[in-house]
């Protein structure tokens, strides 16, 4: 559903993303960690089309949706509203699948966005992001500032879409734990570069992402 080529994107001078090949298939849950400042939003900004890569590709199939870091709300509007506009490009606006398969929503429709608490706004950007009925979702820092069992909820209607229509997901997450546990694959982004891939289970098991990412001991 992705295929990142040897992707290059610059700052100016500054190198963001330095030769980058990734991918996601179809019905695969891909997770890309790294630490602060290794280029994680650069890459989907530049999926999403706001930065133009200084060398290599990148493709996209089927229908991408994303669920923007910061989730971005509209504040004043209403939960209803807000999944509303997550169709605004591709047609139907009813959000009656989105409440059957969020449900959390369902109380919470005729509520003010900006209102709301972190998880409840984070579920409303994952619900206004599946209106569009993606193929594909790339999700940026899902976790920030949230409980544990927020994010074990979030996690969970993740799953259960991967697992019932098959969406494909790109996990973009400093919280490595939670990748690594949710994903099949992963990739270690540092300084803008590919440092390590592979199966999750088994890059849980290197001492070198253990001892960076997962608090472990190398
Ligand atoms: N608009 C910009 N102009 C110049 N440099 C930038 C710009 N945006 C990002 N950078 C630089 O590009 C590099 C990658 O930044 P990016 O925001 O993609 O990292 P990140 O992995 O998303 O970090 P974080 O986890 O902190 O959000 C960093 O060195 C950053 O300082």
């Amino acid at each position: 559903m992705i295929r990142v080529d040897r992707l290059t994107v610059r700052y100016g001078a500054a190198t963001a993303l330095d030769g980058v090949s990734l991918s996601v298939a179809a019905g695969e849950m891909v997770a890309l960690i790294g630490p602060n400042g290794a280029g994680k939003s650069t890459l989907v900004n530049t999926l999403c089309g706001l930065r133009k890569p200084a060398a290599g590709t990148f493709a996209v199939d089927g229908k991408l949706a994303l669920v923007p870091e910061g989730r971005h709300l509209f504040a004043p509007l209403t939960v209803d509203d807000n999944l509303r506009l997550g169709a605004w490009r591709s047609g139907s606006r009813d959000t009656a699948h989105i409440y059957a398969l969020l449900p959390e929503l369902t109380k919470l429709r005729k509520r003010q966005a900006g209102k709301l608490s972190g998880g409840e706004q984070q579920m409303v950007a994952l619900g206004r992001a599946l209106m569009s009925r993606p193929d594909v979702l790339v999700i940026d820092e899902m976790s920030l500032g949230l409980a544990p069992r927020v994010v074990a909820g979030l996690a969970g209607h993740l799953r259960e879409r991967n697992a019932a229509d098959g969406l494909a997901v790109l996990l973009i997450e400093q919280n490595a734990r939670l990748a690594l546990d949710l994903c099949d694959k992963a990739y270690v982004l540092e300084a803008g570069r590919i440092v390590a891939e592979g199966p999750s289970a088994e890059l849980a098991g290197s001492a070198e992402v253990a001892a960076a990412y997962l608090g472990l001991e190398a």
